[in-house]
């Protein structure tokens, strides 16, 4: 059904219907950083798979301790990587290293620092001695079989260890959708270009390539100039080329904003344009007749900006099935905004040392002004109902950051 001014989440919920299912590739676990699971991690073994030594140190059988027992002759020394071996005097020990195999007959490991080693025999130092101590049992972080991480999400090198560790050399993965980011107006010229007065270089597409790069994305650049012939063949093939489209400018009232007319003489349906929000009103969003998504975004650079961290961010999640709620931070000072819209403010936020994170609206010169961006850390997101946003409230906060 086609919509126009719409609410935000009204907008969130026509991209929601519209989400893909990617196909699957199998990729090198070397090269695998940053895809999308699109396999269970299932445990091959108990996580440890045997009893393994936490300490260098000793090993012995803790009845003799506690029958008071305190010098140990040193049966045999054992590295880790050997198979298990057996202490055979539970009156003596074994000297074993962190990684190693548990012996049979022992159930507690004393590390170096708590010993005395002279010829051939470790004393204990300690006066006391807790059963089972530094031993990272068998099975206890995680059973045979069980998930260890369900399928969707994003691999870090938290899963990507654990992938390594259950012999998956190559993992399912998610093949992502490629873009085309196409700028449109006879005002831009190229980055390489030296703009004449009335010109200015062609900007929010690369920051919009670099976005969907972050987030595993692979887009190619193209241009179209303000002319409606040129712009009804080229976005024709690129529909053809690509999986979605991300088109900026030429969506407002302007007299050669021809986009949501050329998009629907090529059959991409309308779903909605217009939203009820500040910055990125004029948004354009529909679907070509083979289902290819088509985000024809305000020009205007903080327009554009929002609009990917919003609504492009949605649609991805949303077809990896991931969940598409934002971080929420504390108003460092009161907000005035009248509009009933959703109101999008760049801010700068700042942790404080007793846990909050507080956010302050850095209110630049409208949605032109993207050197504003370069001064904030991310946008708040304001609902429309109410006017005075007081300090100490909460809201969500898109932050557009990527610090090492
Ligand atoms: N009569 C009205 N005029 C406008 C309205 C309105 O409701 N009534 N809406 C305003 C709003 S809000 C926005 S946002 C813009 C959206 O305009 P378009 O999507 O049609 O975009 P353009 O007109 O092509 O360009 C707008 C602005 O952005 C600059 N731009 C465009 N592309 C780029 C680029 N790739 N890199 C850098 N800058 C770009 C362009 O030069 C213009 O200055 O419309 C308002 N007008
Ligand atoms: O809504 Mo426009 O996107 O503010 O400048
Ligand atoms: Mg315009």
């Amino acid at each position: 059904m086609e919509r126009s001014f719409i609410s935000y989440t009204e907008a969130l919920d026509v991209i929601a219907d519209h989400q893909k299912s990617f196909a699957v590739i199998t990729v090198p676990i070397v090269d695998v950083g940053g895809h999308f699971l699109a396999e269970d991690l299932i445990a091959d073994r108990d996580f440890p798979p045997y009893n393994r030594v936490a300490m260098d140190g000793i090993a012995i059988n803790h009845s003799s301790f506690a029958r008071g027992v305190r010098s140990f002759p040193i049966e045999k020394t054992v590295g880790a990587g050997a198979p298990q071996v057996a202490l055979e005097d539970v009156n003596n020990c074994i000297e074993i290293m962190t990684g190693g195999i548990l012996p049979k007959n022992v159930d507690t490991v004393i590390r170096y620092e708590d010993l005395t080693i002279e010829n051939g025999t470790a004393a204990i130092n300690l006066e006391e001695v807790t059963r089972r101590k530094n031993i990272h049992f068998k099975g206890m972080d995680i059973a045979q079989g069980t998930i260890i991480k369900k399928a969707g999400g994003r691999l870090s090198s938290a899963e990507i260890n654990v992938a390594a560790s259950i012999g998956k050399h190559e993992l399912k993965v998610y093949k992502m959708p490629k873009a085309a980011i196409i700028s449109t107006g006879d005002e831009l010229v190229d980055v390489h270009e030296t703009p004449l007065a009335h010109q200015i270089r062609r900007s929010n597409v690369y920051g919009i390539k670099n976005t969907l790069q972050e987030w595993g994305i692979n887009s190619d650049l193209k241009h179209i100039p303000d002319d409606k012939n040129e712009m009804e063949v080229i976005i024709d093939n690129l529909l053809k080329d690509y999986d979605f489209l991300v088109i900026t400018g030429g969506v407002s009232k302007g007299k050669y904003d021809y986009l949501p007319d050329v998009l629907k003489n090529l059959g991409v349906v309308k779903q909605f344009h217009k939203i009820k929000q500040k910055p990125g009103k004029p948004f354009w969003f529909g679907v070509s007749n083979e289902g290819k998504p088509v985000f024809a975004l305000p020009g205007n650079p903080v327009s554009s900006f929002v609009c990917t961290y919003i609504y492009i961010r949605h649609w991805l999640r949303s077809s990896l099935k991931m969940d598409t709620n934002f971080t929420y931070v504390t108003l460092a000072e009161d907000i005035l905004f009248k509009p009933e819209l959703t109101f999008f403010i760049e801010s700068k936020i700042k942790n404080l040392d007793n846990g909050t994170i507080v956010a302050t609206a850095v209110f630049g010169n409208g949605s032109g002004d993207f050197i504003n961006l370069v001064n904030t850390d991310g946008f708040l997101i304001l609902p429309p109902e109410k006017e005075v946003f007081k300090k100490g409230e909460v809201y969500p906060f898109v932050y557009y950051r990527n610090e090492i």
